[in-house]
């Protein structure tokens, strides 16, 4: 299933070609993401897990800016864990960012830097503050894509090695039908 939610955007066309960056992640290049390594290479290596289209209107680093996201996570699972982007600090540790949930139905995971993690319900309309020095993903807990804006500092930057090294401290796995944080 694919599908995007269009935003207009007022000065879109000045922005397109050189303040808009696109990406897609797809589950090849999520390894070490997912708890369960054999259901991870069991998946379907090509499908896509997550988009982020990125309005950058100034350069990124630079100070005073704010940055704008249309992301979306696919449904799905690795094993029971439920499909999420890989998750980061900001680069500038205490900078902090919004996500406000479209459509679908999902969790926004966070940590802080003791390493105390915890979630938030995010269905259409919630809007999430994130504050500096915490850590986000998002999962997609239903069956539907999961629409969701960001909007950031200009000089957060991402800063995804210290997850990729110590991970998050708990995940969250299907548990009878329903979204559970379980500790690492
Ligand atoms: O960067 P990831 O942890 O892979 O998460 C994916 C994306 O989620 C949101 O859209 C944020 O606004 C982006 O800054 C982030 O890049
Ligand atoms: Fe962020």
């Amino acid at each position: 299933m694919r599908a995007k939610v269009n935003i207009d955007i007022a000065n879109t066309e000045k922005l397109v070609g050189k303040g808009v960056k696109d990406s897609k992640k797809t589950m090849s290049q999520l390894i070490g993401v997912f708890k369960d390594e054999e259901a991870f290479k069991a998946a379907d290596q090509d499908q896509v897990v997550y988009e982020v289209q990125a309005y950058m209107p100034v350069e990124e680093g630079k100070k005073g800016g704010l940055f704008w996201g249309n992301s979306m996570v696919y449904p799905g699972k690795v094993g029971t864990e439920y499909h999420m982007t890989r998750g980061h600090f900001h680069s500038n540790l205490d900078t902090g960012e919004y996500y406000w949930c479209l459509k679908g139905e999902g969790a926004l995971i966070m940590m802080d830097l003791d390493r105390n993690c915890w979630y938030e319900e995010m269905k259409p309309g919630t809007l999430h503050y994130i504050p500096g020095n915490v850590s986000h993903r998002v999962a997609n807990t239903g069956y539907e894509p999961l629409f969701f804006n960001a909007c950031w500092p200009s000089d957060a930057g991402h800063d995804y090695a210290s997850i990729e090294k110590e991970g998050f401290a708990a995940r969250l796995f299907e548990v009878d039908g329903k979204p559970q944080l379980i500790k690492e």
